[in-house]
């Protein structure tokens, strides 16, 4: 059973032709990671899932189709969007940027509570004094105020020192007992540790699906699909 189901999605930019038809199925539950070397099509892959730009192809959210609809009506539908930059207010209380991600009259505080516990000790602690992990967990819990069916979380650990990694692992794995999560990532230990299923793309196009254990056990396909040897990332 799978959350998100996308066939042949295509997206064409300026003219140009970005994405060619990728294929890629989110499963109902855990974390299914999306994967491929720099420019291959990862983030226009989401961009076209969200309905940021154009595309074609089918795109079903728990089996309904959604191809024609405006971003706003899927963000309605239960999509959420943890950004690479996290996009915390800095100058405000985590509590505060809690509430400006309020959508509906209804946010789920309860579950961000109980996955998040710390961040309701840390309540009126200003944001930009978190730790970069805590920081992410802002933005995956202000995420998941809304979002019930989907969690999409673009590059969540890039940039971030090794320590940190591990605490936006923590938060991923929490949230991804609430929510299926749909992971964009390049390290390879992180999705080991998180992913069960994962879907490749290169160049545009999905080149290979399935369980994220059979890719990562085969180290010839990994580095030539990925560029990158199985054992050679950061600590997750
Ligand atoms: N708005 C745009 N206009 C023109 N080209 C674009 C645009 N967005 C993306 N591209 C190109 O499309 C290709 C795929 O980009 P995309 O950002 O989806 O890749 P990616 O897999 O997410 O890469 P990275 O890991 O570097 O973020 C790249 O060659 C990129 O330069």
């Amino acid at each position: 059973m799978n959350v998100l189901e996308v066939r042949d999605l295509r997206v064409v930019i300026e003219g140009r032709h970005i994405l060619h038809g990728v294929d890629l199925d989110v499963a109902a539950g855990g974390v299914t990671a999306l994967l491929g070397r720099n420019g291959a099509g990862k983030t226009t892959t989401v961009r076209g899932v969200l309905g940021l730009v154009p595309r074609s192809g089918s795109v079903r959210l728990a089996g309904e189709e959604t191809t024609g609809l405006p971003t706003h009506r899927l963000v309605q539908r239960g999509i959420g969007y943890v950004p690479e930059d996290r996009g915390v207010f800095a100058g405000l209380s985590v509590a505060e940027n809690l509430r400006l991600a309020e959508r509906s009259s209804d946010p789920a505080y309860d579950l961000v509570f109980e996955l998040f516990p710390e961040l309701k000790q840390r309540a009126r602690q200003q944001a930009g004094t978190l730790s970069g992990g805590q920081q992410q967990m802002v933005a995956i819990a202000r995420t998941l105020l809304n979002a019930n069916r989907l969690l999409i979380a673009d590059e969540p650990t890039k940039g971030l020192a090794p320590r940190i990694v591990t605490e936006v692992a923590v938060a991923l794995e929490r949230a991804a007992e609430a929510v299926p999560v749909l992971l964009v990532e390049q390290n390879l230990a992180l999705v080991r540790r998180l992913a069960t299923h994962c879907v490749v793309v290169a160049d545009g196009r999905t080149v290979r699906g399935g369980s994220a254990e059979d890719l990562l056990s085969d180290a010839e396909a990994a580095r030539a699909l990925l560029g990158v040897g199985t054992r050679t990332e950061g600590r997750p």
